[in-house]
């Protein structure tokens, strides 16, 4: 049975100018031990709709599903207090903007003991100790020292390790990564995403990698789902998306690719998207 499967998801926002549907009818599913990005450009939902899952969207917006299923628990079914008793515990996410998500006001070590005491229940010494062992796994150095350390003097590449600890502290089941290296400088990049796959592997945890970037799916991925306005467009296995996609959007993002440019600029996808359209029209 896959680890998170969603049917038919929906979320639409009210807004001045009326209802705005930035997911519409979103299926997947995620496996154990499985990576699952969700690719597509900036504004295509991937965000939202995972937040929907986790129940972190605003009063705003209202949100619709078959079925929101984690490990056989219906999530549209359980009240909002096991809800939370299962997000950040069990299924966690880290955001692309590091230094935002962290607190400024906190040391990188109260923010990692709390959560620790909230989702398990650690004593002080208990917490201290598996801070500094996640600290270790994420490959921060002097990670005692550390503990002490508020976000504004560390590197945003050491920021993002922080929040991946965070991430993991309590061993979930799924982690949702929401564009975790675009914020970072490019050789930080993938350091980061090495060390997100790492532990993916050594926990055997599922993660969804959400990016707007086809070079991060061909890093990460084992199968992909392409979304474009709320919509799936596409979902594939990797190496059948790189080497046979079917939807023309697929196509246009990876036209969009560096290796696969032609002249002296890339192609936007809108642009590539208007040339498939332009030959569909041609060939009739
Ligand atoms: N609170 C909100 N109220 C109204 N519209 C929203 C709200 N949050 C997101 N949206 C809109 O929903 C759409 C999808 O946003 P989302 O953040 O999921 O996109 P995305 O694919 O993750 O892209 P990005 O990587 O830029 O965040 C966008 O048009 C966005 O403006």
């Amino acid at each position: 049975m896959a680890l998170l499967t969603i049917r038919n998801l929906t979320v639409a926002f009210d807004t001045a100018s009326g209802p705005f549907k930035a997911v519409d009818g979103l299926d997947l599913h995620v496996d154990r031990g499985e990576v699952l990005a969700i690719v597509g450009e900036s504004g295509s939902g991937k965000s939202v709709g995972m937040l929907a899952v986790m129940g972190l969207l605003p009063a705003t917006a209202t949100v619709t599903a078959d079925l929101i299923d984690f490990e056989g628990r219906d999530l549209r079914a359980i009240s909002a207090k096991e809800r939370r008793r299962i997000v950040g515990k069990d299924i966690a996410m880290i955001f692309q903007e590091p230094m935002a998500s962290l607190n400024p006001c906190f040391t990188v070590g109260y923010q990692l003991t709390e959560t620790l005491r909230v989702h398990l229940g650690l004593g002080r010494r208990e917490r201290r100790d598996r801070a500094v062992e996640l600290l270790t796994q994420v490959g921060i150095p002097d990670p005692a020292a550390r503990l002490s350390s508020y976000p504004h003097q560390m590197s945003g590449g050491q920021c993002q390790r922080v929040m991946i600890a965070m991430g993991i502290a309590c061993n979930p089941q799924l982690l949702i990564a929401d564009e975790p290296t675009t914020a970072l400088d490019v050789t930080i990049q993938k350091q980061i995403l090495d060390l997100l796959v790492g532990l993916q592997q050594s926990h055997g945890m599922g993660l969804i990698m959400i990016t707007h970037d086809m070079g991060v799916v061909a890093e990460t991925a084992h199968r992909v789902v392409v979304q474009y306005k709320g919509r799936k467009m596409e979902e594939a296995n990797v190496l059948d998306l790189f080497e046979h996609p079917k939807n023309p959007y697929t196509r246009a993002l990876l036209s969009a690719l560096p290796e696969n440019a032609t002249g002296d600029r890339l192609p936007t996808v809108g642009e590539v998207l208007a040339r498939e359209a332009a030959s569909a029209g041609a060939a009739l």
